[in-house]
């Protein structure tokens, strides 16, 4: 499989401080990396350094084999789609618009959008099934929905791997599933998909790979399956987390209680 991203003994962080002890990991085509973690553990930090907008502290990102430092913004369009948190533009646009600022970074400089950056729009605008919002200001949608049309932005993209910080975080029940079902069939069609979330069942549901940001500093890299248990996940979160069997065999995380005080660790 093709390789797509590549991080070799990366420290990342701000103002020389790094948020965890270096690490290895990779991404290939159809693969789909989880990054799991207390809230500021980094995650959000990870994808800025990968997307180049932080600098690493130490260690190397590489884009289909390319050193990240040596690519154009042209270059790095063409392999990343970041689908941030919480989606913002300085003035408030109408969803097509919104997602064509997806092409962008595509086009040669000075160029205007064609027919074919248009059909991206309209694709990527049906497949989040968001037509019906085609010319609504974003400032009139729900959080929900912008983040629906920022994924949509960055499908319209057309970039080889989607970076994804928390995609479900403000999606309904439903949309979850469609959004993480979504990602599974994206990986099918031969993307890299690397998102971050709080749920160990999403990773279960969508994950091939999982990052796992540990106490003291480790940011452990592996398989879905060696990563996400619940005796990693009670150490990654200071809580006690029991594994559960659905009726067709399939495990779901929940938290046990009584939990420990906020600011309490488990004793292990
Ligand atoms: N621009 C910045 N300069 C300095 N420190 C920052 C900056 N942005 C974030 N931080 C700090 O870096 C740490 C990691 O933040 P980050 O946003 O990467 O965490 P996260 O894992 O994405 O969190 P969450 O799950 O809450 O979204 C936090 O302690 C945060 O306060």
């Amino acid at each position: 499989m093709t390789e797509l991203l590549r991080a070799t003994g990366l420290r990342f962080g701000y103002r020389g401080r790094a948020l965890a002890r270096p690490v290895d990991f990779a991404l290939r085509a159809g693969e789909v990396l989880v990054v799991l973690g207390p809230n500021g553990s980094g995650k959000s930090t990870l994808f800025r350094t990968l997307a180049g907008a932080v600098p690493p502290i130490e260690g190397e990102v590489r884009w289909s084999v390319r050193p990240l430092g040596a690519m154009s913004p042209r270059e790095l369009a063409g392999e990343l789609a970041w689908v941030p948190q919480q989606p913002a533009t300085a003035f408030d646009l109408d969803v097509h618009r919104y997602v064509m600022l997806g092409r962008l970074g595509r086009l040669p400089l000075g160029a205007g959008p064609g027919a074919e950056d248009r059909q991206a729009v309209d694709r990527a605008l049906a497949r989040m099934g968001l037509e019906r919002f085609r010319d609504r200001p974003l400032s009139r949608m729900s959080g929900g929905e912008r983040q629906l049309a920022a994924i949509a932005r960055a499908l319209a993209q057309q970039a080889r791997t989607l970076i994804l910080d928390e995609p479900a975080g403000s999606l309904d029940f439903g949309n979850q599933g469609r959004v993480l079902d979504m990602l599974s069939a994206l990986a099918a069609e031969g993307l890299g998909i690397v998102y971050s979330t709080h749920d160990p069942n999403h990773a279960l549901r969508c994950g091939t790979q999982a990052l796992l940001y540990l106490p003291a500093g480790e940011l452990a890299f592996g398989t879905v399956g060696d990563m996400v248990r619940a005796d990693r996940l009670s150490d990654a979160y200071g809580v006690k987390i029991e594994a559960a069997r659905t009726a067709d065999g399939r495990t779901v995380y929940t938290l046990a209680g009584p939990q420990p005080a906020a600011g309490e660790r488990l004793s292990a």
